[in-house]
């Protein structure tokens, strides 16, 4: 279904029919739902690959479900996926293709782009980087004096940042923990310098990790990476091969920077930044994990792309929790999505979430520029649960927001925890299903009161319940389950952006404060007077250079 065809969103039957749906629906409990279907926390169950997924907790019916599916057939979500996988320019405002699913495509696979198989080229990138990784982990490669890598510093922003930064701390059990792994974002000088002030130059691989390879804050942190290695070991421009290799699609700007195009792993314009982790953007995580593991991460991956891909609307766990997250922006308001995982290990879980969901549908016009009328991508956020529970749990159990949340717990600890610490992870998973319960059935006043409570307490003390959550359970965090658990989040956002109309695969909107940055430095160096620049910003920029004395 082509875009410019598309009746709006809200004037769809589909959409007034769970409008009106959602009025029947009014307060109903989830205690109430539960009751209504003895059958329920059965039946509200998905499995695929290896997680097991429980909307049972969800204000959900039956009817509410099918109305959701009925809205996903509307707006054609199943077509816009098929010409995503067959490799069409889906990502309309930039012309481009739209395909990290080739990323994890067997070898014999087909997929087309201009009338070109990419799979082949993915493969040889894929190929080349697990002899570079081998080289690096066996200590084959050696820098300029000659000494074994022991440290691999990963510099880049956003995509080619929080993908690798990421899944390099999930999968930490599984990375040679002889080699010490940092990652480089932010400008801020302070990063750099505290990722390399305790590493041996000599001893120290830079991974330059930029789809673009123009990226300010990456070119400058490389920039002052390469002038501490010189330094550091007296060494010429020629140091800079043994030390330096990029991530890039853009050899030209590699070459230019002076970094050996040999030494250079290639992506393409077709995968977004955001999608990027299972590009050669992966290269640090996979020197880490070796590339035997990287590969169990990319056919997880699959596993869910062909889930997505084949399974019929009813088990398809993308889209159910796609519609889910439109059911509660659209009809209950809410703007934000919990992500809570039980894991320290996912510690950055939910921030590399929030660039693929907040950069993919953060937006505010449809696919042909109309203004939309409806909410579109919420604000995802989140930490480790246990360590939220003592700080933010307070405001979705009892604060006046609806905050759907999903939970993400594993029944094994991780395979090299000493034996002494088993023993925690019950206590960890204990709270993990306490909490969905609180969260979804409360604590009534009168329970409150049956427990002697004053009655001056009783109303703060009372739990409303009512709070939706989706629990996704896995055995182990393998690489495998990783790849699924980022493939499941990829699709949902997928499903969610086809159905808002927004085209997902764009970031428009980051544009804007780069430009001004530039426009803005030389005031702050130099006192240059910046045109156009507002009154409010211009007292700031004075009192910023006073109080750096000029
Ligand atoms: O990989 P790079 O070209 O350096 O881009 C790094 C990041 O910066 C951009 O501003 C975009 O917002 C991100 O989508 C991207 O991942």
């Amino acid at each position: 279904m082509n875009a410019a065809s598309r009746t709006r969103l809200n004037q769809l039957p589909e959409w007034t029919a769970l409008g009106k749906h959602r009025e029947q629906l009014g307060d109903a409990h989830l205690r109430e739902l539960f009751a209504a279907d003895p059958q329920r926390a059965g039946k509200y169950t998905a499995q695929v690959g290896d997680l097991h997924i429980d909307h049972s907790k969800q204000l959900v019916t039956d009817e509410t479900l099918e109305l959701l599916r009925e809205l996903a057939a509307a707006t054609d979500v199943f077509g816009l996926r098929d010409a995503m996988f067959r490799g069409e320019k889906i990502n309309t405002t930039e012309d481009r293709a739209v395909l990290h699913t080739a990323l994890r495509a067997p070898r014999d696979a087909v997929i087309e782009v201009d009338g070109e198989n990419v799979v082949p080229k993915v493969h040889a990138v894929l190929d080349k980087m697990s002899a570079f990784a081998e080289r690096v982990r066996s200590g084959e490669w050696t820098g300029h004096t000659g000494r074994p890598i022991k440290n691999v510093v990963n510099i880049g922003i956003g995509g080619s940042d929080l993908g690798p930064a990421m899944a390099y701390e999930v999968l930490r059990s599984y990375t040679d923990r002889n080699l010490t792994f940092r990652f480089v974002s932010n400008v801020d000088g302070a990063d750099l310098h505290e990722a390399v002030r305790d590493l041996d130059p000599a001893e120290t691989l830079f991974v330059v990790a930029s789809k673009t390879f123009t990226t300010i804050e990456t070119i400058t942190n490389a920039t002052s990476a390469r002038n501490w290695l010189l330094t550091g070991l007296q060494a010429g421009q020629e140091a800079v091969a043994k030390h330096f290799v990029a991530l890039s699609t853009n050899a030209g700007k590699v070459a230019e920077f002076g970094i050996d195009t040999a030494n250079m792993f290639e992506f393409w314009d077709w995968v977004g930044g955001r999608y990027s982790y299972d590009s050669a953007i992966g290269l640090s995580l996979m020197i880490a994990i070796g590339p035997e593991r990287f590969r169990e991460m990319l056919d997880g991956f699959h596993l869910v792309d062909e889930h997505f891909r084949t399974a019929p609307p009813e088990s398809n766990v993308p889209l159910l929790l796609g519609l889910l997250g439109v059911w509660y922006g659209a009809f209950f308001d809410a703007q934000s999505h919990a992500v809570l995982p039980y894991s320290h290990y996912l510690s950055k879980f939910t921030a590399y979430l929030q660039q693929l969901d907040m950069e993919s549908n953060g937006k505010s016009v449809d696919r042909d520029g109309n203004p939309v009328d409806w909410q579109t991508g919420p604000v995802v956020w989140g930490t480790p649960g246990t360590n939220g529970q003592h700080a933010y749990y307070q405001l979705i159990h009892q604060g006046t927001k609806v905050i759907p949340a999903d939970f993400i717990g594993f029944a094994e600890p991780v395979a090299d925890l000493p034996p002494g610490l088993v023993g925690q992870h019950d206590l960890l998973m204990a709270n993990f299903f306490a909490q969905t319960q609180a969260l979804a059935f409360g604590k009534t006043p009168d329970e409150v009161r049956a427990e002697g409570v004053p009655e001056e307490l009783v109303a703060h003390k009372t739990f409303r319940g009512n709070h939706p959550t989706t629990t996704i359970l896995a055995a182990e965090l393998t690489p495998s389950v990783l790849g699924q658990l980022i493939a499941l989040y990829e699709h949902k956002v997928f499903v969610q952006g086809a159905i808002w109309n927004v085209d997902s695969f764009d970031q428009w909107g980051v544009e804007l404060g780069k430009v001004l940055a530039k426009r803005v430095e030389p005031a702050l160096t130099d006192g240059v007077e910046v045109e156009g620049l507002d009154a409010s910003s211009r007292a700031l920029v004075a009192k910023y250079r006073e109080l750096r004395g000029r």
